[in-house]
């Protein structure tokens, strides 16, 4: 079984604007609701691939019930931690004419040592069954900056691979437990590396150093530009072709669930990352956050190039 880890799950509102301009009262169709956080449209994908992934995390007040009402809707099976405090709510607006992406990101709820204590013993149970282990987002308020190295590193201990995607210091401490595989975007890796910019060789130069700390494989996704895998011993480049973009956002989740999925399917490095770079794309075709379409993915994956470096 997948677990897909959601420390700080959100009602994702999602509106697609025309010509959006700030300090402007604007009207827009209906947003699409969805129940999101990284780690939950790992979740939607992963099943619209045919893998059953148990989601966890924290939920909390009527959000985290609407959101648990939404993932039985979809036959998503979780075990959430309950907390006092109230999921947050994260807004994303489109506009596909100025070509512009503009999100807005509670920073969530506050966690107590006891919720945190308890969904570490309740995620110490899971990881018996478990045969991957994804781990997605933000840190909300109260949780220790190392907590994804923790959960690495209990994963490690169980032999089960531990991805990890997130950002900032979480990303930071996270690497020191030594997950299996990364997945910053670039921005995420210039960020890590204290840099604006990176060419391709620094990317790969950054990506190889972190694999030389203990990290297995650098998944780098670089949006319409397709994606490198980094290991000690590989580099990937995957070139993607142009595709018609309605909502991008998610795309990064989706990649992940692709990469985990044809991880547990043992694939090899080249075909993982075909199936990362499609999963990605159909999504990044779809309005809603974190949905993919199997036989849009499996047209995709014969249009994707990958280079060995
Ligand atoms: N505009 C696009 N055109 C084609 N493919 C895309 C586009 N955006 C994303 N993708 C696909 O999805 C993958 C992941 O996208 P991206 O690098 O934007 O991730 P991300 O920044 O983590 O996204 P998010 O945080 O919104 O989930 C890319 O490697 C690519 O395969
Ligand atoms: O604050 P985080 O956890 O880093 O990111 C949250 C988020 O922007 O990520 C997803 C897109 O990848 C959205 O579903 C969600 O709202």
């Amino acid at each position: 079984m997948i677990i897909t880890i959601t420390l700080n799950p959100a009602i994702d509102v999602s509106y697609q604007s025309h010509h959006f301009q700030l300090n402007k009262v604007q009207r827009v169709a209906n947003g699409s609701k969805t129940a999101g956080g990284k780690g939950l449209n790992v979740s939607r994908v992963l099943k619209q691939l045919g893998c059953e992934p148990l989601c966890t995390g924290f939920l909390g007040g009527h959000s985290g019930s609407w959101i648990k009402s939404r993932l039985n809707q979809e036959g998503l099976d979780h075990s959430f931690i309950e907390i006092n405090e109230e999921t947050r709510t994260c807004l994303a607006i489109i506009d596909n004419q100025y070509g512009t992406q503009t999100e807005l990101l509670e920073e969530g709820p506050f966690i107590t040592i006891a919720e945190k204590d308890k969904f570490l013993s309740e995620f110490s149970k899971m990881l018996e069954k478990a045969k991957l282990i994804t781990a997605s987002g933000s840190l909300p308020k109260g949780i220790p900056l190392d907590i994804y190295s923790e959960i690495s590193e209990m994963a490690n201990a169980s032999n089960v691979p531990f991805i990890l995607d997130t950002s900032g210091k979480a990303l930071e401490y996270g690497i020191q437990g030594r997950p299996f595989l990364i997945k910053p975007n670039k921005e995420e890796l210039c960020q890590y590396v204290g840099k604006q910019e990176l060419t391709m060789d620094e990317m790969i130069d950054a990506a190889k150093k972190i694999c030389e700390t203990g990290v297995q494989y650098v998944l780098v996704s670089l949006g319409k530009e397709g994606a490198l895998l980094v290991g000690h011993d590989t580099v990937l480049l995957a070139e993607i072709p142009e595709i018609p973009v309605i909502n991008p956002v998610g795309s990064g989740d989706s990649m992940l669930a692709g990469m985990a999925y044809a991880l547990k399917n043992q694939y090899d490095f080249k075909t993982c990352l075909k199936w990362a770079c499609a999963c990605g794309m159909s999504n990044a075709m779809e309005a809603k956050t974190g949905e993919i379409h199997l036989h849009k993915v499996q047209e995709l994956l014969t249009k994707i190039d990958v280079t060995v470096l």
